[in-house]
């Protein structure tokens, strides 16, 4: 086919990206690559290798050609330069960072992250020498009031899990980028490239929790970075090969190629189920507050308008009975399922303050505005009426 210079639409890049059917075997499909360790010809094959002057797979823990495909696709689809997988979101966040640190640096980070991240930072990194500061970006000045030139990383999520918080990442990126060391990282669990693409408003680097939206069938723990192709390089034979191990495996890989394929249409169900949903609540009696960025009474629902294409497919809510009520709301489920993750076919509803959020301490939550009686849920695949006669019967019982 004549080559065109018209850049291709998001869904026949996440079908069709890197892969040339007719190479090869003629696979359409791009085979699982089950094997851990790669063979040289010679040994100067061997030693060229090792030393990256010769193209080639050395063993799996370093490079694989499933996941290297997987790789490119979603460099594509994020926009970035180069990209890499890992064995779970926490191995993408965990093997950037002890990349990217050293003792005497400062993190900055959101008020609300995901629980383990938050430990991560917390529990973790401040352990080796990292201070972590927590600032409420949803207010750009409250960084440019924090940030010095020891801050090496500026880290949030938007829409922030589990609250639904945004953050400007424009805005953002330009005050971190006053300071040259500065680099923005930004999960983009939440949204996907579909609905988002971080490295366009000027982020440096973006994780995934592609056990999420991204494999999006509940059926893998994995993770992606993406960047620069020279920091990737670190990553990948220092922060992923040596720190972390956090490898991908290729079954999971391919997995992940496959649900990329339906990605852009999921996120459009998604959002359409999540909206019907946050706009029940939003109308109920028993609901004190619903957070959608689709409601037009969420406080940041200009930003979200101009930032994600869609408002995604996950809502929080609070009900007026408090914690006790969302218990009886979340027992009440029949066809929304309790537990934690998100971004399945199947809807999910879980209590954040005693299940993913549950590192924080009772003070921590509170400063980091995560309500107690706080129910998250993620708004699955399934025909809209039957989510909303589910939600209708368990709030009549909370
Ligand atoms: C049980 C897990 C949940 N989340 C995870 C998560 C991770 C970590 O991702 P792995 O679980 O390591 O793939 C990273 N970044 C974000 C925004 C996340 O929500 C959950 O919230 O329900």
């Amino acid at each position: 086919s004549k080559p065109t210079n018209e850049k291709q639409g998001f869904s026949t890049r996440a079908i069709h990206h890197a892969w040339n059917p007719y190479a090869g075997t003629g696979d359409l499909n791009p085979p699982v690559h089950m094997s851990s360790t790669y063979t040289f010809p010679t040994v100067e094959d061997g030693m060229q290798r090792f030393l990256g002057e010769q193209e080639g797979y050395v063993y799996s823990r370093v490079g694989n050609p499933t996941t290297v495909l997987l790789e490119q696709r979603l460099a594509d689809l994020e926009g970035g330069e180069a990209a890499l997988v890992t064995a779970s979101g926490m191995g993408a966040t965990t093997s950037l960072l002890w990349t990217l640190l050293q003792p005497g640096d400062e993190v900055i980070a959101d008020k609300t992250l995901y629980g383990c991240t938050y430990s991560f930072f917390n529990h973790g990194l401040h352990k080796f020498g990292v201070t972590i500061t927590h600032v409420d970006m949803a207010d750009p000045a409250n960084l440019a009031a924090a940030i010095s030139a020891k801050t090496r990383i500026v880290f949030f999520e938007s829409p922030a899990n589990p609250n639904m918080r945004l953050v400007d990442i424009a805005a953002v990126s330009d005050i971190a980028h006053q300071y040259e060391n500065c680099k923005v990282v930004v999960d983009n669990t939440y949204c996907t490239p579909y609905l988002q693409r971080p490295l366009e408003l000027g982020a440096d680097y973006v994780v995934h929790s592609a056990t999420k939206y991204l494999g999006g069938h509940g059926d893998l723990i994995a993770g992606a970075i993406v960047g620069d192709a020279e920091t990737l390089t670190q990553v990948r034979f220092y922060g992923v090969k040596d720190m972390t191990g956090a490898v991908m495996s290729s079954q999971d890989a391919f997995l992940v190629l496959r649900g990329l394929k339906t990605l852009a249409l999921r996120m459009e169900r998604h959002s359409q189920n999540a909206q019907a949903i946050a706009e029940y609540l939003s109308t109920h009696p028993k609901v004190d507050v619903c957070h959608y960025p689709g409601l037009a009474s969420f406080p940041q629902y200009a930003l979200a308008r101009r930032q994600m294409a869609l408002p995604g497919g996950m809502v929080a809510f609070e009900l007026k009975g408090g914690f006790e009520a969302g218990c009886r709301f979340m027992n009440a489920l029949n066809l929304i399922t309790r537990a934690v993750s998100l971004g399945d076919a199947e809807s999910l509803a879980q209590h954040p303050a005693s299940m993913t959020h549950s590192t924080y301490s009772l003070e921590e939550r509170a400063e980091h505005m995560i309500s107690e009686g706080l129910v998250r849920a993620s708004a699955g695949l399934e025909d809209t009426a039957d989510l909303l006669r589910d939600v209708a019967q368990a709030l009549d019982a909370a």
